[in-house]
């Protein structure tokens, strides 16, 4: 219940296809009042909104989708709650990462210049925008050639969701929207540059998504020799570099007006929805690592020592808060290919994510004869490489849609055990395992995480966990608490322990892991590039017209 004399912050999440605002009290972090805006374009895959036609592997935003959700979700959260916007002192806000885009020195988006509008290019790169993946092997192996000091900050490889891959693309294909961009923003800046007026960056996307260590990017010499005119990239983004939980600025009369909050309240600075999340699961200490699992996992760990780990996306010093070395690494597919079972694959009256799960509950281990790869959408960790796609061994004709089901759960369990023990075998360890994210609402996809990594694992308390994790910095950036370690402390919920591994149950899935292992390495490190080759198979057909595909008709004839 809201009393007379608290005080409220307002954290929001802006996820893959909708934004989140959650009112929350400031003394102890109760949740009062939440409220959901779907984006009205979603992700943007096939054709502009104007029609024009988009290439395979593209994922694009409309940045007035996230300006909807300041106009309508906070409005809505805060008249949920019932309680007096005048008394919140604070608002806060995660994004999806890497989501950036290119923009005038003002901030406009490029696609909002009218004349810009049916440029692919001048639109929102959101996160699972694959396209770029060339370019990212281009800036891999001259990083690699000239041994650039940052590539071990990033398990060894950039990956093509980051955002100098994405900056090349546009440089390559599209020159002309490459110079308009005076600036190339994360999303997570963008939305506190429109909330406050101010433009900042924020450490952690500095950090995890652009090439930021030891207080540079990489050298003009190495983006030169990539080419020449990427040489000044780092120039349209470089800004104020805020820590998290800083106070990036004050809401702006006309932000003040889209949320309904009072003007002149503070605005944090900008966080990504997995790192925001590790404050909310009151994860912040070392060893704790969160897996935030929903359409995509990203996991999170502190860590007091500088650890190279092949494979991860990247280490950041207080990239997750201050005073760490903070260490993500992540699965690019995840609730999305359950997702796509159940949408594309399952039949009519098992195609619930809900029936799926019961009847797949009734199986012991290993009684589908089943292992998969689970690469639907690329692969971010280890293998950092999204032309992978995703596989299904020892199907037979005695296979159910239920048996399919728990084997592609189970395959995202294979994956982020590998994650887990890449990061103990490179020196940072892990306590705990912290669940968060949509995907704790399926008891099953628990106990199998717990079962294949036989290690307990503790929920985070909270359905909204980004939110209330921004709603934490919210708090910070208005001076309710001396740190971010303190108002997790004091606003955090977790329970520990919900779920423990059955021994018999965490035996029989070694030896499946064993399997995914070596299918793992057979596929993604060399054995077998098919993978790639159907990849560039499928590219080269869809970018032939039709008309063009050379149909032996005599032989049809
Ligand atoms: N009961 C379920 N079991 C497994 N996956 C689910 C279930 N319900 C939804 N999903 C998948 O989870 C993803 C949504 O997760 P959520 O955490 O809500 O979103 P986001 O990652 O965008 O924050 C979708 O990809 C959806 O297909
Ligand atoms: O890369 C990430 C954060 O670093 C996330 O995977 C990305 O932001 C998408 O998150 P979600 O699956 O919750 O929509």
């Amino acid at each position: 219940m809201a009393g007379p004399g608290d005080r409220y912050v307002v954290g929001v999440d802006f996820g893959t296809l909708s934004g989140r605002a959650l009112v929350v009290r400031v003394e102890d972090g109760a949740e009062l009042g939440t409220a959901v805006h779907e984006y009205r374009h979603g992700v943007i895959e096939s054709t502009l909104p104007d029609g024009t036609p988009l290439p395979p592997d593209w994922a694009l935003q409309d940045p007035e989708d996230y300006r909807d959700v300041l106009r309508h979700a906070v409005p809505a959260a805060v008249a949920a709650a019932g309680i007096d916007p005048a008394r919140v002192i604070g608002i806060a806000t995660d994004f999806t990462a890497c989501t950036v885009l290119p923009a005038l020195a003002d901030g406009t988006p490029l696609c909002e210049v009218p004349e810009l509008r049916s440029r692919p290019h001048a639109w929102v790169k959101l996160w699972k925008h694959h396209a770029a993946q060339p370019h990212a092997d281009r800036i891999n192996a001259l990083a690699h050639e000239r041994r650039e000091p940052w590539l071990h900050r990033y398990g060894g490889k950039i990956s093509a969701e980051w955002q100098f891959a994405k900056g090349l693309q546009i440089l390559d294909e599209d020159p002309e929207i490459y110079g308009r961009a005076a600036r190339f923003v994360e999303a997570a800046d963008w939305i506190v540059w429109q909330l406050c007026g101010v433009e900042t960056r924020n450490i952690c996307t500095a950090g995890y998504k652009g090439i930021r260590q030891d207080g540079h990017y990489p050298s003009r010499d190495f983006l030169a020799a990539l080419d020449p005119g990427f040489a000044d990239f780092v120039a349209k983004l470089d800004g104020p570099l805020l820590p998290l939980g800083a106070r990036a600025g004050v809401l702006t009369a006309e932000a003040a007006a889209w949320t309904g909050l009072p003007e002149g309240i503070a605005v944090a600075a900008g966080n990504v929805d997995a790192h925001v999340t590790a404050a909310a699961a009151r994860a912040l200490a070392p060893g704790h690592l969160v897996a935030i699992m929903g359409t995509s996992t990203c996991h999170v760990v502190n860590g007091t020592e500088l650890a190279e780990v092949p494979g991860m996306c990247g280490v950041v010093e207080g990239g997750l808060s201050p005073g760490a070395w903070g260490y993500e690494a992540g699965q690019s597919g995840v609730g999305d290919i359950f997702g796509w079972f159940v949408d594309h694959a399952a039949p009519a009256g098992v195609d619930s994510h809900e029936r799926l799960a019961e009847l797949a509950a009734a199986q012991p281990v290993g009684a589908h004869g089943l292992v998969a790869l689970d690469w639907w959408n690329g692969n971010r960790s280890l293998l950092v490489n999204h032309d992978l796609s995703g596989l299904i061994l020892g199907l037979t004709l005695a296979t159910r849609p239920a048996d399919v089901y728990r084997a592609l759960l189970e395959s995202t369990a294979y994956g982020t055990r590998m994650i887990i023990e890449a990061f103990v075998e490179a020196g940072v360890p892990i306590q705990e395992l912290v669940v968060a994210g949509g995907l704790t609402a399926n008891p099953l996809l628990m106990q199998i995480y717990s079962d294949v990594t036989n290690r307990p694992l503790s929920l985070i308390g909270s359905a909204q966990g980004p939110a209330l994790g921004s709603a934490i910095h919210a708090a910070v950036a208005a001076g309710a608490y001396a740190d971010v370690h303190a108002a997790s402390a004091a606003m955090g919920r977790v329970d520990r322990d919900a779920y423990r591994p059955d021994p018999e149950r965490a035996r029989a899935y070694d030896a499946l892991y064993a399997e995914y292992r070596s299918l793992h390495d057979h596929f993604g490190r060399g054995g077998n590039d098919v993978m790639s080759r159907l990849r560039a198979i499928r590219n080269a057909a869809v970018e032939r017209p039709v008309a063009q595909i050379d149909t032996p008709l005599e032989v049809v004839a």
